[in-house]
């Protein structure tokens, strides 16, 4: 078994307990309470590479990064550095986040939110809506085709964007097919947990140009994210190298000026 399977199945027991306790009605009423869902796509657009930082705890991989007391002081600081979204992490076992921090971090700052966890379910993306969340991650690997196409047209149909995660050619295949329009790439192999930094670059070229470009993991500093960049990255998710760093703010302002910067070659020109 992956470890991708392994977190799946601890996902789906969480889940399946949270189902015990609030209905689907339930979850559509506090989603109808929550504020409107911000325009995600509009935010990852435009001039100079967008940066999409992370409130993330642990990982598989790394086990324990940061401890994390205050997740809504965390974005606060992101967003100050000059974030254009975040993202929080919510999946429990294997990544310490709920979705407690993503209503902390939602009530705290102005921009776009995206829930990353492994989503299965349409009951999922209501979570997210209700706790008001503007972005959803869908990870291609975790769906059948059917599945991964349904939860593209739920989530768009409650107001949600989705960013449909892949890690190879296939995967980008089958998320253009299924119909996103804001994908990522990520460099890690959900299976293998190994980070590969030149699988943007393989993979970016299936990805018709209006598709928004995300490359994910791996990001250390300005130098990385000016060589996804050069690859055509539209924006760049940031997680452990903000959260391990000491001065969340000033390494968020640091990777976006350098996505600012003219000579840059991104996505769109
Ligand atoms: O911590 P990093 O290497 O900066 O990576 C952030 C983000 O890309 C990573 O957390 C991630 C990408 N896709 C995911 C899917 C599930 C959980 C986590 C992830």
């Amino acid at each position: 078994m992956s470890v991708l399977d392994e977190i799946i199945d601890g996902v789906r027991a969480d889940l399946a307990q949270r189902q015990a306790r609030v209905s689907l009605d339930e979850l559509k009423e506090r989603a109808a309470k929550a504020p409107a869902a911000k325009d995600g796509v509009a935010a990852l657009r435009g001039d100079g590479v967008k940066v999409i930082c992370e409130v993330k705890r642990s990982s598989p991989s790394k086990g324990a990064l940061a401890a994390i007391a205050d997740p809504a002081g965390l974005a606060a600081d992101y967003e100050a550095g000059g974030a254009a979204a975040i993202s929080v992490l919510t999946e429990e076992r294997r990544f310490g986040g709920s979705l407690a921090d993503l209503e902390a971090v939602r009530a705290k700052v102005d921009v776009p939110v995206l829930r990353k966890d492994f989503i299965v379910t349409s009951y999922q993306l209501w979570e997210a809506r209700a706790y008001g969340a503007d972005l959803a991650l869908l990870i291609v690997a975790a769906l059948d085709q059917p599945a991964l196409e349904s939860l593209i047209e739920r989530a768009e149909s409650i107001g949600l964007t989705p960013i449909v995660e892949v890690h190879d050619e296939d995967e980008a295949e089958r998320a253009v097919d299924a119909g996103a329009k804001v994908v990522g790439v990520n460099a890690r192999d959900l299976k293998t947990l190994k980070v590969d930094r030149a699988t943007f670059e393989r993979v970016a070229p299936e990805l018709p140009d209006s598709v928004v470009k995300i490359a994910e993991s791996g990001v250390r500093g300005p130098h990385d994210l000016i060589a996804y960049a050069n690859a055509g990255a539209d924006a760049v998710l940031v997680g452990e190298s903000l959260v391990t760093g000491g001065n969340p703010r000033s390494a968020v302002s640091d990777l976006v000026a350098a996505g600012a910067h003219p000579a840059l070659r991104h996505g769109r020109g």
